[in-house]
């Protein structure tokens, strides 16, 4: 089927913080080229860049009225806590014991924190559900509990792209000190030592440098070491072959970028994957002599193992930016090797990195606490912007059938829900969004648990809930004609809402851009999704609209939409009636009594406030 437009309309309520922060975004512009990668000025807002309207609400973690706390937990630039200060109370704590992180965590709704601070599963717990929103201002997610924070319906979100440069001039910066002994000679010279000697080098042109992780910061130190006239090659299992031979760079296996390498520099992520990844192993495949550069993150080098394959002369030298645990102990085996240099985790550390990271993560802070998904999200379904734009509409309808479904059921005994699009787009249709709305429409009145998108799957597995989802190719040309939701029950709080399989099923569709009721069971009826409905079975004769009406006009009930649908004339029909409040018991009773009425039910549209 396809729904063609109504004449009455729902508005959706637009939140105050997003338009005004999309204003002040639009405001300034500009995109600033820096070698290669396109640094965009946050202040010119990807989320106006978008498109998106302000009332897309897909997370649902901010109330439309309270201003949200947010506690900025490590030193972020002033621009961006000024952002933040737009639309929140903001709590700038630096250095905080973990047992102050604890007692503090209950009070906010959002934390912004760099790679210092642990958000473990423990902080989640203290939060007690109150904190919605982890911003990351910076690349490394590995500080932060994700499988908790999903099981809380809390959204992480970090900085991907503001400090890629900064990191990649610092793995070149330790390169070259690495390749002259910069370090080591600087240090002689301040002891009273002029050692010339003593600190010959190595030269980096024509040698191999191998790029372990070649993702945005690996491309970029590629780019500037093919400057430097070194052989580029790459070892990343995610990576595009394509897009390396564009920089010159060969992406080879790990053991064939083991046995090349003269130099390495490391760019991965540090996951249970990647930990410890240079090991004894590793370093035994390297050419004697190698020298190591990390970036990354400590855990990827196995600090015994390196220590070995120095001593060893396997590896030559090291330069590490970042430690297993910072700071690194005071017996930390490496630190004080002359053959190795280090530096305080400062890859992100300039000034203009960290300006724009402060605008960046401010910016995703700012939308995740609208409730929109925003790209830099790590824990929600990945979409493209378009593609988020585009079910934007049915979002709204895909919750409110949830809703709508599990309110007809009679109890909660029930174990799987189907879930049918019918979409011109046929198996392309993205349903990921969709089901996930669809599971929190029907979740929300059946848990007190905060159900969001993050963590809708999750707890409807954790519920035994079954989603079964099917795509039916249909005609037309938008993006999806219906959605219908079946409950695996026929314990029904309305007989006529179960249909001929026995199931409790709804049907809807966007008209215009609002949400539409087109099926309740059996019947086809059509209904704004918005505010309370109230559903009426009756024998199909003259009077009983006229009586329900003039019952509800009776008790300043107002009507906002109705629907009248029947089996054949003058046998069976249902209406189903928006109206704007909640009829009473006695109100429900009153039209239950009417002449012909068979049975009344009323379910609620309206999300919390
Ligand atoms: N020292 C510092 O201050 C900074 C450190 N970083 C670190 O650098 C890392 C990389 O940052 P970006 O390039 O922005 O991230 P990215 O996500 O663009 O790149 C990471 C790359 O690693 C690859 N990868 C994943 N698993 C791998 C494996 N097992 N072996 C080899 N490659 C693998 C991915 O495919 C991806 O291409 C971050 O995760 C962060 O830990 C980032 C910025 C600053
Ligand atoms: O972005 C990253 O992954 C970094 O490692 C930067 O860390 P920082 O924000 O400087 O503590």
């Amino acid at each position: 089927m396809q729904c063609s437009a109504a004449a009455s309309l729902t508005t959706p309520v637009a939140r105050q913080a997003a338009p005004r922060m999309q204003q002040r975004l639009a405001g300034a512009g500009g995109a600033l080229q820096v070698a290669g990668v396109r640094v965009a000025h946050r202040r010119a807002g990807r989320a106006a860049a978008l498109g998106r309207p302000a009332s897309m609400s897909v997370v649902a973690v901010a109330s439309e009225a309270a201003k949200p706390t947010i506690l900025v937990a490590e030193k972020l630039g002033a621009g961006g806590v000024d952002m933040l200060k737009e639309v929140g109370t903001v709590d700038c704590s630096y250095d905080l014991s973990k047992e102050d992180l604890l007692a503090k965590i209950s009070l906010v709704d959002a934390i912004v924190i760099r790679s210092a601070t642990k958000v473990t599963r423990e902080v989640f717990e203290a939060s007690k559900g109150r904190l919605k929103v982890v911003g990351r201002a910076g690349v490394g997610i590995d500080n932060v509990d994700l499988a908790a924070a999903s099981e809380v319906g809390c959204l992480v979100v970090n900085a991907p792209t503001a400090n890629t440069v900064a990191a990649a001039e610092h793995g070149i910066a330790l390169l070259c000190a690495l390749a002259r002994n910069v370090a080591q000679a600087d240090s002689a010279m301040k002891a009273g030592r002029w050692e010339r000697s003593k600190w010959v080098g190595v030269s980096m042109v024509g040698k191999t440098l191998a790029i372990m992780g070649f993702g945005k910061v690996g491309s970029e130190v590629a780019r500037r070491a093919r400057g430097l006239g070194m052989t580029v090659v790459a070892y990343d299992p995610y990576a595009s072959a394509e897009k390396a031979a564009a920089l010159g760079v060969t992406i080879v296996s790990f053991d064939e970028a083991l046995s090349r390498g003269d130099f390495f520099s490391l760019h991965m992520p540090l996951t249970p994957n990647t930990k410890g990844m240079f090991n004894d192993e590793a370093f035994g495949k390297m050419k004697k002599g190698a020298r190591i550069v990390n970036v990354a993150r400590g855990g990827v080098i196995d600090d015994d193992s390196l220590v070995r394959a120095l001593d060893s002369g396997v590896v030559a030298g090291a330069a590490l930016d970042v430690f297993e645990i910072e700071p690194p102990a005071a017996d930390n085996p490496l630190v004080g090797r002359p053959d190795v240099i280090c530096t305080p985790h400062l890859g992100a550390s300039t000034k203009e990195a960290q300006e724009e990271v402060a605008y960046e993560i401010a910016e995703a802070v700012i939308s995740a606490l609208n409730g929109e998904l925003t790209p830099s999200c790590v824990n929600a379904p990945m979409m493209a912007p378009e593609v988020l734009k585009e079910l934007q509409p049915y979002t709204q309808l895909a919750d409110g059938l949830g809703r709508a479904a599990v309110q007809l059921v009679e109890g909660s005994g029930f174990d799987d829900v189907f879930i049918t699009y019918h979409s011109p787009r046929g198996d392309d249709l993205d349903t990921r969004l969709l089901r996930a709305m669809v599971v929190k429409g029907i979740l929300e009145q059946i848990t007190t648990s905060q159900v969001n998108l993050v963590n809708a799957d999750l707890l409807a597995k954790k519920r035994g809930l079954r989603i079964t989802e099917t795509v039916v190719p249909a005609d037309g040309d938008s993006v999806l004609n219906e959605i219908e939701v079946s409950i695996g029950t026929n314990k029904a709080r309305f007989s006529s809402a179960v249909d001929k399989s026995g199931r409790i099923t709804v049907a809807g569709c966007v008209k215009s851009g609002a949400p539409f009721l087109t099926k309740i069971g059996t019947f086809d009826i059509d209904l704004g999704i918005e505010g309370e409905v109230v559903l009426v079975r009756q024998t199909d004769q003259p009077g009983i609209i006229a009586a329900v009406s003039s019952e509800l006009a009776t008790n300043k009930i107002n009507i906002s939409f109705m629907s009248v649908a029947r089996e054949a004339k003058g046998t069976q029909a249902i209406m189903a009636i928006g109206v704007d409040e909640a009829p009473s018991a006695a109100v429900m009773r009153a039209i239950t009594d009417i002449t012909g009425i068979q049975e009344v039910a009323v379910f609620s549209e309206k999300r919390a406030a």
